[in-house]
């Protein structure tokens, strides 16, 4: 059984191809890094994954199952989870109230869910933040809710969209080791990240993407010396 894949998925706004063709596979287990320059097509990719667009071709399959046409809670029901890039907390809930509406989706009954949302708030370093309204956090806590809603979903694969973006060194090393723990608990992970550090230090394989199309594939040492990803970054004269 192949736990994720997409087959020549494409996506088109207008005249403009945003995904061009990409067929990828994930392994379970392994955290799968996806790069590009900026409209590279990353989170087009991701909006596809989790359907919040169509697919103009392609097909995309979890757990052998074809997913493409499947509503966005139905895929997070079948165990996809996805972060967003711009975090958007539900501001005027507290922190604990957040998480338990990812909890919700296993768990209908309040005190059960309340109870998965306190282990996660545990798991993500956040509980003594549980009754903060969620406007008040910082952004490193904004993105660190955004994880623990989303984990509260428990999702069997992951998409994590930037986040260490807007992140101090620090903070950076804090949500890398979130990513690093979630992983041990068996949750497959699909990273789009600018960091380097971060899909570097984390990511087993890297599919590298420029104007929509795969321009390179491997593990993260191959991918930082790939001359086809050193000038879609830096151009022609660093290649
Ligand atoms: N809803 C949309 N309508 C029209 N064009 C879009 C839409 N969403 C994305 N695009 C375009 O598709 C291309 C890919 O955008 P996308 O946001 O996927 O890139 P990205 O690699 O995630 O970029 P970044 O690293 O800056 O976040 C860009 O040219 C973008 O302007």
């Amino acid at each position: 059984m192949k736990f994720f894949e997409t087959k020549g998925v494409t996506k088109q706004f207008g005249g403009l191809v945003a995904v061009n063709n990409i067929s990828l596979e994930v392994k379970e287990g392994e955290i799968l890094g996806l790069i590009g320059p900026n409209g590279s097509g990353k989170t087009t990719l991701f909006n596809l994954i989790s359907n919040y667009h169509s697919l103009t071709s392609g097909e995309i399959y979890f757990q052998d199952q074809r997913i493409d046409r499947l509503p966005t809670h139905k895929i997070c029901e079948l165990g996809i989870g996805r972060t967003f890039q711009v975090v958007k907390p539900l501001g005027r809930l507290t922190v604990l109230g957040n998480v338990m509406t990812g909890a919700f989706l296993r768990y209908p009954e309040k005190k059960s869910a309340r109870e998965k949302a306190l282990e996660i708030l545990e798991f993500t370093g956040l509980m003594h933040r549980q009754d903060v309204l969620a406007k008040s956090l910082t952004i490193a806590d904004r993105k660190r809710l955004e994880i623990a809603r989303i984990l509260a979903t428990e999702p069997s694969l992951l998409l994590l969209d930037e986040t260490a973006a807007g992140l101090n060194p620090r903070e950076t090393e804090a949500a890398m080791e979130i990513i690093g723990k979630v992983r041990e608990t068996g949750v497959t992970i699909i990273i789009v990240e600018h960091v380097m550090k971060v899909i570097m230090g984390l990511a087993d394989r890297i599919v590298a993407i420029n104007f929509g199309k795969e321009i390179a594939c491997g593990n993260p040492e191959e991918i930082s010396n790939n001359p086809e990803v050193i000038r879609a970054y830096l151009g022609d004269a660093y290649a």
